[in-house]
């Protein structure tokens, strides 16, 4: 057997009249995040290391910003998505870790219905799932304001090796 890891990255830019939503929470805040889908920024850096950690390419390979079927999607559907495509290639998912950049708003409370929400998704234990938060004390466009970022790491099983 052997262990794959996948990173992602993500940035969306924080706009008026959008929702914010993280991990499918939507958090109450006087901005949201502008994009296709939801934007919602750390599912779209979980798929990513999914993906990454699989090599199967990226979620806009899969799911492509100029295709209406994906405008205002709900990023956990395509969460899933992603989950049945690894799956499907016959890996098994390990354990996955986000983090969220963000100055604000604070994401402490959210944490752990974000956690509830991608094990979910993903079908493994929440113990296998972390989700943080950090700010960049108010540094960089995160710092700023401007947008939320957010990193993620995967890891998979599969049955066989990269050298076989
Ligand atoms: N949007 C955020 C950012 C951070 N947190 C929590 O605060 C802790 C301290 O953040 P620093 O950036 O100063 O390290 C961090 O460890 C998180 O627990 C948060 O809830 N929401
Ligand atoms: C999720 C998708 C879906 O169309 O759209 P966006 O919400 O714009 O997100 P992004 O991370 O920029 O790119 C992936 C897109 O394909």
């Amino acid at each position: 057997m052997m262990i794959r890891t996948g990173m992602g990255y993500d940035v969306h830019r924080l706009t008026d009249n959008r929702d914010l939503i993280l991990c499918g929470v939507k958090i109450p805040y006087e901005k949201g995040l502008l994009g296709h889908s939801d934007a919602d920024v750390a599912l779209h850096a979980l798929a990513d290391a999914l993906l990454g950690a699989a090599a199967m390419r990226d979620i806009g390979y899969h799911f492509p910003d100029t295709d209406q079927t994906y405008a205002g999607a709900d990023s956990r559907v395509l969460l899933r998505r992603v989950v049945e495509l690894i799956v499907g290639e016959g890996f098994s998912i390990n354990n996955v870790d986000v983090t969220i950049v963000a100055q604000r708003p604070k994401l402490l409370t959210f944490i752990p219905q974000m956690i509830e929400n991608v094990a979910s998704d993903l079908d493994i234990p929440s113990r296998c799932v972390s989700v943080k938060a950090t700010t960049t004390e108010r540094l960089g466009f995160e710092g700023r304001g401007e947008g939320i970022s957010a990193l993620a790491v995967a890891t998979l099983s599969d049955s066989g090796s990269c050298r076989e």
